[in-house]
């Protein structure tokens, strides 16, 4: 196949991936149907993919992964920049010569007897101001098929990119070559020790080995538009965060932009797409996962979405939870690691739906109740089954997102995951304390990363896995933003929809989380006074309407709850987990903190 480039530094590099990768043959994408349609016709060949049924799920197909490839592995992914000191305590890292040297071990002849795809995409707008053009090599045309519905894949990326050499290299490889006549797996991919998701910041280099699973193989993702991303901005002035983006429309048509942090497996999907229940308000969706924002010549942040489809949690999605993400994986989409129904349709847990049994995510015949040698409940899908949607299929997409110039941020909002001490909302005094509870954001760990241990983190801006730097020069970044912003910087909440007693989730969530949101636009547009509390301002009774829910006092009690003595821990907690940041910790972290421990008294 010839090149459709003469672009030399591309040529170059590409020819140096294929000496040392050695392929059967080489082949240029163009991220169009007829592309896509070939490749899942040769993967339902080979048994690679399973096609859903049509009727039910048209244009729509299922893998199964290897049971050891199922999550980021956080472990194996390395800030490799030339100085140690600039990756920081939050990343793992590897002198960039040595994991170079490393990787080209990995990598030589990694890709006999498969074939290497060079896939041209834009992660924001093609040809837009604020877009990255990149190049993704892979030998997985699993990974080519999502990129088609994470990322705009297209030859005008080529074009574009003829003349500049501006475009982000990323090398990938699921780390399994195939020997003569030797029979390919279902999902092939290297032992946990082989895998590597390298980052070279000052390059702007991407080098992935080991892994065919989302995060770790479509580049464009985690890897570029996060943490190589976030060191561009960091240096550049502007932010790419890992944050859901959506606009909250009242009655009168004025509409409100928000953007939320939550940590991996944490509601942004869900809060990205919610079903207003606030009479007249409605939700409009722009991104569901990452965020990057620039200032405008109005001095307002600006956000858009550089992604073109969504990477979601499938477990919980239901109609009674996000019927918008339903909705918008009923067709064109790759389901990973979720149960295939006797009629070729798919099934997870807490889908709202019974299943008959089918095939679980691990290929065995599966019956729900179903147990395991030890008596416990097999699980059909796994915990991070994740669908492959279309963002243009969700119904309540907004229908400017693809807006180069991206929408004005209002709201921000950081929270996690905790099943006790986090009330379900509370606002910054102003913004450095906003910046201070998004710096010390915690929560409990979930299915996304296999390797995080079970106890309760400190994650900074839900971002502790995808800084691409230090992470103190990243705290300083954002209040470096806010001086930047001044008062037109967005408004700091931190919310917990998560509080529990015992299995019981307190607040009903999902879409009665618009109340919740309701009552941040009050604020916004100084509708409603707040009550002082030491960690923040809260709602004055009765401004969060709780009209037609069924929450008993003491369980409200306990949502708006300031614990002081648990609260003191936490600030314990940070100060212990902030020491590590060294002389990188802002000055103004330090004063944020010792502001907090004497309102707390
Ligand atoms: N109880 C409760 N659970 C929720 C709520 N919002 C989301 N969840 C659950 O949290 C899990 C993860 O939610 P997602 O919205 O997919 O998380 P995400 O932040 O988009 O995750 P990533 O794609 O990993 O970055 C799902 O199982 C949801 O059902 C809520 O308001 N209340
Ligand atoms: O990266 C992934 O594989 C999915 C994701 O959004 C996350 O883990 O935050
Ligand atoms: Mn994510």
């Amino acid at each position: 196949m010839s090149a459709p480039t003469t672009n030399k530094k591309l040529l170059d590099w590409v020819a140096e991936v294929e000496a040392m990768c050695t392929p059967d043959q080489v082949v240029w994408c163009d991220g169009s149907k007829e592309e896509y349609d070939r490749l899942m016709a040769e993967m339902v060949e080979s048994g690679a993919a399973i096609k859903l049924n049509e009727e039910k799920r048209p244009n729509s197909f299922a893998f199964n992964s290897d049971p050891s490839d199922v999550a980021r592995v956080e472990n194996r992914t390395y800030i490799a920049s030339v100085k140690e000191e600039d990756a920081g305590p939050t990343n793992n890292w590897i002198d960039p010569e040595e994991l170079k040297e490393t990787m080209r071990g990995l990598y030589k002849g990694c890709m006999k007897g498969r074939t290497m795809y060079i896939i041209p995409f834009s992660m924001g707008p093609v040809g837009s101001p604020i877009a990255k053009n990149a190049i993704e090599i892979t030998d997985s045309a699993y990974v080519v098929c999502n990129m088609h519905i994470m990322t705009r894949v297209t030859t005008e990326v080529l074009r574009l990119i003829e003349k500049t050499d501006d475009f982000i290299p990323c090398l990938h490889s699921v780390g399994a070559p195939l020997e003569e006549g030797q029979k390919d797996v279902r999902w092939p991919c290297a032992p946990i020790e082989k895998k590597y998701i390298a980052h070279f910041p000052e390059e702007n280099l991407i080098w992935s080995f080991g892994s065919g699973y989302g995060g770790n193989a479509l580049l464009g993702k985690k890897c570029l538009a996060l943490r190589i991303a976030s060191a561009m901005a960091g240096r550049e002035g502007w932010m790419a965060e890992h944050m859901l983006i959506l606009r909250f429309t009242n009655p009168e048509g004025k509409k409100f932009h928000v953007a939320a942090a939550f940590p991996s497996a944490c509601g942004k999907t869900n809060l990205a797409m919610l079903q207003s229940t606030v009479p007249g308000w409605k939700v409009e969706t722009i991104g569901d996962d990452i965020a990057w924002m620039k200032p405008g010549a109005d001095g307002r942040l600006y956000a858009i979405n550089p992604e073109a489809g969504f990477f979601g949690v499938a477990p919980g999605t239901a109609e009674y939870s996000n019927p918008m993400a339903l909705a918008a994986c009923s067709k064109d989409t790759i389901f990973t690691n979720v149960v295939v129904t006797e009629d070729k349709d798919v099934w997870w847990e807490d889908m709202g739906i019974d299943c008959a049994g089918g095939t679980d995510w691990k290929n065995n015949p599966w019956k729900p109740g179903m147990k395991d040698a030890d008596g416990n409940t097999i699980k059909g899908a796994h915990p991070n089954s994740r669908f492959s949607a279309r963002a243009a299929n969700c119904p309540v997409i907004c229908a400017d997102w693809e807006d180069p110039a991206g929408v004005p941020i209002d709201i921000f909002v950081f929270g996690g995951k905790r099943t006790s001490v986090m009330p379900l909302v509370h606002e910054a005094f102003d913004f450095e304390q906003g910046v201070y509870m998004g710096a010390t954001a915690s929560s409990e760990p979930t299915a996304a990363a296999l390797d995080v241990g079970a106890k309760l983190r400190f994650d900074p801006f839900a971002m502790t896995p995808f800084i691409g730097y230090h992470a103190g020069d990243y705290m300083q970044h954002w209040f470096d933003m806010g001086e930047k912003l001044g008062d037109k910087a967005p408004r700091c909440f931190y919310v917990n929809w998560f509080q529990k007693d015992g299995k019981k989730f307190l607040w009903p969530g999902f879409g009665e989380n618009s109340r919740v949101l309701k009552w941040m636009c009050d604020r916004v547009e100084g509708k409603v006074e707040a009550r002082e509390t030491p960690i923040g301002l809260m709602p004055i009774d009765g401004d969060l309407t709780l009209d037609g829910l069924d929450i008993p006092a003491e369980d409200w009690e306990k949502l708006m709850k300031v614990d002081t003595e648990a609260f003191k821990a936490t600030v314990a907690d940070a100060k212990d987990y902030l020491a590590k940041f060294g002389d990188k910790l802002p000055a103004k972290m330090t004063e944020q903190l010792e502001k907090l421990e004497a309102r707390l008294g």
